[in-house]
């Protein structure tokens, strides 16, 4: 468990002292079954591909005529990046160690307090680390950043409440690799202080999710919601404060730690709430082909009709499944003006994350997304990482 450590996003960072940690090497070149690359070409590839926002109608027209075939030979495709010194160094895709040799246990960021259900995905996606809270998001992934800890495991979307779009917000505005996901079954209790029945409740406390996904129960009951910023913090505070007319709906293991009693098990609307957690480094892992892996992108695209559906169509042609599709407003550019002047309308705008089943060690996906570029305004890969099949 973490020590009093608590990082905040105010300057004064608190830490446990523990000292910082290097990442486990591969050798280069690496060989994966169905073809192999250096690790020259593989980073230039993923660098290329990690943060391109400079698609212009001229190097498409390029693209277009080089030819996807030539994905692994020089072009004006990895031409560009291939020999920068700023290219993110690739992780290997094997299981990384929990402990790094002879050192400390992995620092693991989470947002929240002791008992949050982000700490128990902290734990299943990295056994034996250490779990780092932090109070904020943001908080978490400067962690990582700053190399105070070594990853960070963050919620994404949520089966009842659906995507934290926070965290998808997140994920562009920092230069963090998605290097895996945790899905992890989360069962609300209502808790109270011992003493407390339900009667005597009027309000509860809880994480906007977790109200979110007892949406249902908590009606029933009649109690009036307050949105605070975990579940456990909502449990620390009612037990502190020794309140009486207030419950909070946390985790059974927060009801443990903060010494509260639980008067009903799994209010969650659903008896299948399942939250997925992403999990982030500094670097990418090398994508491997051995177990079924997954990619996340985000793009945006010109306007016009169909534009979004030739998109998709880029990973339908490849019989490339597509699990996650998600949009959200281009913040730097949310409105567009339209391309006919007399018009005098304006679009919203949108950045677009899609998940595929893929690896990008698979030509099928590096092709798709060679598409993908011909024609997006802006795409980048967040990650390429294996599938938690833990649920399935
Ligand atoms: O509040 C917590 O305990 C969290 O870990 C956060 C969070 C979330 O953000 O979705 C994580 C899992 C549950 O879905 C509810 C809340």
């Amino acid at each position: 468990m973490a020590t009093a450590t608590y990082i905040t996003r105010s300057p004064a960072v608190t830490l446990s002292g523990k000292g910082t940690v290097s990442d486990q090497k591969t050798a280069s070149p690496f060989k994966i079954p169905q073809f192999s690359m250096n690790r020259r070409r593989f980073t230039a590839l993923f660098a290329s591909l990690h943060n391109d926002n400079n698609t212009s109608n001229g190097s498409n027209k390029i693209r277009k005529a080089v030819g996807l075939e030539k994905l692994f030979e020089d072009s004006p495709y990895d031409a560009v990046s291939k020999d920068s010194s700023l290219h993110p160094r690739p992780l290997t895709s094997t299981p990384l160690p929990n402990t790094i040799s002879d050192g400390p246990r992995l620092r693991v960021a989470y947002q929240g307090v002791r008992g949050a259900y982000s700490e128990a995905a902290a734990e299943k996606a990295y056994p034996n680390c250490e779990p780092v809270p932090c109070d904020q998001f943001d908080a978490a992934f400067e962690a990582v950043e700053k190399w105070l800890v070594d990853r960070a495991v963050l919620p994404i979307e949520n089966s009842l409440g659906g995507s934290i779009h926070r965290n998808y917000d997140l994920l562009l505005r920092h230069n963090l690799h998605i290097v895996g996901e945790v899905k992890l079954a989360v069962h609300h209790c209502l808790l109270a202080n011992h003493g407390v029945r339900v009667e005597d409740l009027k309000r509860v406390l809880s994480h906007p999710q977790a109200l979110a996904q007892c949406e249902y129960t908590l009606t029933k009951i009649g109690l009036s919601r307050e949105a605070i910023d975990d579940t456990a913090l909502a449990a620390k505070h009612v037990a502190f404060e020794k309140l009486k007319d207030t419950g909070a709906v946390a985790s059974s293991m927060a009801a443990k730690i903060y010494g509260l009693n639980i008067l009903a098990e799994n209010i969650q609307d659903d008896c299948d709430n399942v939250t997925r957690f992403l999990m982030l480094a500094r670097e990418p892992i090398i994508p491997g082909v051995e177990k079924p892996f997954k990619t996340s992108i985000v793009f945006s695209l010109e306007e016009g009709p169909g534009v979004l559906f030739k998109a998709l169509a880029v990973f339908a042609l490849r019989q490339i499944n597509l699990t996650k599709i998600e949009s959200r407003p281009l913040r730097n550019q949310p409105l567009r003006a339209s391309d006919d002047s007399n018009n005098g309308s304006k679009y919203f705008d949108y950045l677009f994350y899609v998940d595929f089943e893929a690896s990008m060690a698979e030509e099928r996906a590096q092709n798709a997304l060679r598409h993908l570029k011909e024609f997006a305004t802006f795409l980048r890969v967040l990650g390429s990482y294996a599938v938690d099949t833990t649920m399935l």
